[in-house]
């Protein structure tokens, strides 16, 4: 069994600690870094300390020093961070899973420039339902392109600071791909005071931020006398963390290029 080396970024964050429970009960996987920003609280610390379980990996904020002799470096902390995690995963040869939403369009382009020199998976969502679920929203799309009104709702914990989520804006892109229709032009971000008559082409997003709420999501179908709900309900940051591990082992034979969960999971296509 050949064993991959992890780093992890943010790893006191949710999906940092979610990350480092899930590489710790993977017996193919092990913990190479684990990085925090400078000025961090937990920098000098035993990673192993944020669940409970030491594993003699010191969390520091130095990228280009902890990074030699990682195979794969999991990320999902803020599009400038990745960003700067980028630069020096690109300078060292070391792969990436990207999870990180909020990226501008310019921000996408310099993910894509530097998949040229190193493999990377970069998706909004790396749980198998949600990617599923984008495969049962093109279906739904393609048959239901007449007299459906499309509607995205998606709702997460407090502490979330992008809207809509990266994955609500991908079913956005999904469905708007499968109707031949471009997001860019048919989006409606939320509606307030005198709207006028819904316009049928547009598809529209409703966010709600509240408690402990993991990642709900919710594609509504609405036409004359019924309406289709395709959702999708994460209970557990671990069907993320999983899902970044299983990017991880895609990449091991993958020396540059692009991927999402859905080459990870053979659904392209
Ligand atoms: N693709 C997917 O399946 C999923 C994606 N996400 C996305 O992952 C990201 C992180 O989510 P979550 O774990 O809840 O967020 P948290 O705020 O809990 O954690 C973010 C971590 O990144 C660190 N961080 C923030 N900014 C920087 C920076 N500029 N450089 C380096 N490190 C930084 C934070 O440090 P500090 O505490 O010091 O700020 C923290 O440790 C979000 O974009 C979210 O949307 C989340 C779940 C699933
Ligand atoms: O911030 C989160 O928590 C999540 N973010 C991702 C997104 O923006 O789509 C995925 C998941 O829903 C949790």
């Amino acid at each position: 069994m050949t064993t991959l080396n992890i780093a992890i970024t943010g790893s006191s964050g949710r999906m940092g600690r979610a990350l480092l429970e899930a590489v710790a009960r993977t017996p193919d996987m092990r913990l190479s870094a684990a990085l925090e920003r400078e000025g961090s609280p937990y920098l000098k610390k035993d990673a192993g300390e944020l669940i409970g379980a030491p594993c003699n990996i010191t969390i520091t904020d130095d990228v280009s020093a902890a990074l030699p002799g990682s195979d794969v470096l999991i990320d999902f902390t803020r599009p400038e961070g990745t960003l700067a995690h980028l630069a020096v995963c690109r300078t060292l040869g070391v792969k990436m899973v990207i999870g990180t939403t909020g990226f501008s369009t310019q921000q996408k382009e310099d993910l894509k420039a530097a998949s040229r020199d190193i493999s990377i998976v970069f998706a909004p969502n790396m749980s198998v339902g949600v990617n599923v679920t984008f495969k049962l929203l093109e279906v739904a799309a393609k048959v239901l392109n007449e007299g459906y009104d499309i509607e995205i709702i998606e709702a997460h914990h407090r502490h979330k600071i992008d809207a809509p989520s990266g994955t609500a804006l991908h079913m956005g892109e999904v469905v708007a791909q499968a109707l031949g229709r471009n997001l860019s032009e048919v989006a409606v971000y939320g509606r307030e005071g005198n709207t006028g008559e819904r316009a049928p082409a547009t598809i529209g997003f409703a966010t709600v931020r509240g408690g402990d709420i993991v990642g709900d999501h919710t594609v509504l179908f609405a036409g004359t006398g019924e309406r289709i709900e395709i959702s999708h309900k994460a209970g557990s940051r671990a069907t993320f963390a999983e899902g970044a591990l299983r990017a991880a082992r895609f990449l091991a034979d993958k020396q540059s290029g692009l991927f999402d969960m859905q080459d990870v999971l053979g659904l392209r296509g």
